[in-house]
């Protein structure tokens, strides 16, 4: 069984404020995931035997509080909304370094609760080309096979023309997903769900009502240089990946999700 699991950055920072971690919500979270893992383990102890049957697990987590501050500073927007990077010489380096800094909160939490997490650098090897992200994923198939817990990040990256550009854990997700075909993949995010024109939670997302989503979709409130929920919504459904977006501050709800037992949006492929 193999999870890829999305933590928002808007669920383990307060993204108005750099810098800041959600202790409290950060700590939670690696203690379900441990949870999670436990109780597979105990239920079906032969899993100890049979390495194919363990669960496996990637987290991707977002910027947070890390990476987009520092991202905006080297990003400009012209007088016709369009935008371009500046000061990249050093910019590469200074997002690099944030989320490195982030990461490595991240995976110290992780083990602390004894979770094996590894860390997965993509401004050092992703790219973009013509179809979207690629980058080679044998690297991160040893890893799950191995049961450490690879855990990347968003970050800043080229793409084939020389561009920069931010690479997005709403990026991430789909694509391992479409590349791995994971039994679930999860998007623990600061809202119940989707929500639609009225504020109503959307149960379902799929080519019958698309149309109609996409137009109650924008950007994050908070401090964001990538897509909000726009950006996760229509890079699932663009990839054929379903996929379930739930509210991950909340108790229990990456438990639940990690059982397949949570209430939020569903997108289907
Ligand atoms: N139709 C919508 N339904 C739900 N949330 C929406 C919608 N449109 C915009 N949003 C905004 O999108 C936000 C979630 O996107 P955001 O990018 O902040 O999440 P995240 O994945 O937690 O963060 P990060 O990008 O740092 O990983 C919500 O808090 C909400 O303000
Ligand atoms: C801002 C940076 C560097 C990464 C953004 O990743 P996201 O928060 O998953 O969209």
């Amino acid at each position: 069984m193999l999870i890829v699991l999305k933590l928002g950055g808007s669920i383990l920072c307060d993204k108005n404020i750099p810098y800041s971690v959600k202790w409290d919500n950060l700590s939670r979270i690696c203690k379900e995931i441990k949870q999670f893992f436990d109780e597979k383990l105990m239920k079906n102890p032969e899993n100890f035997i049979n390495n194919q049957e363990k669960p496996k697990l990637i987290i991707i987590h977002g910027g947070g509080s890390f990476g987009h501050p520092v991202a905006k500073k080297h990003i400009i927007k012209d007088n016709n909304g369009n935008s371009r990077f500046v000061d990249m010489e050093s910019g590469y380096w200074e997002i690099q370094k944030a989320m490195r800094k982030f990461n490595n909160i991240v995976i110290s939490e992780l083990h602390s609760y004894g979770i094996p997490a590894v860390s997965i650098q993509p401004s050092s090897f992703a790219m973009f080309n013509k179809e979207g992200l690629h980058f080679d994923l044998t690297v991160i198939k040893k890893m799950l096979d191995k049961n450490l817990v690879p855990v990347i990040h968003g970050d800043i990256v080229l793409d084939e023309l020389n561009e920069y550009k931010i690479f997005s854990g709403d990026h991430a997700l789909p694509y391992l997903s479409k590349e791995l075909k994971p039994d679930l993949s999860l998007h623990a995010s600061d809202v119940e769900g989707v929500w639609d024109n009225n504020k109503d939670i959307i149960n379902t997302i799929s080519s019958e009502n698309i149309e109609d989503v996409k137009k109650s979709l924008s950007f994050s409130s908070k401090e964001d240089v990538t897509g909000g929920m726009y950006l996760k919504v229509m890079e699932c459904f663009n990839s054929g990946v379903t996929s379930i977006i739930f509210n991950g501050n909340k108790k229990d709800n990456v438990y639940k999700a990690l059982n397949n037992n949570v209430n939020g949006t569903i997108i289907e492929k």
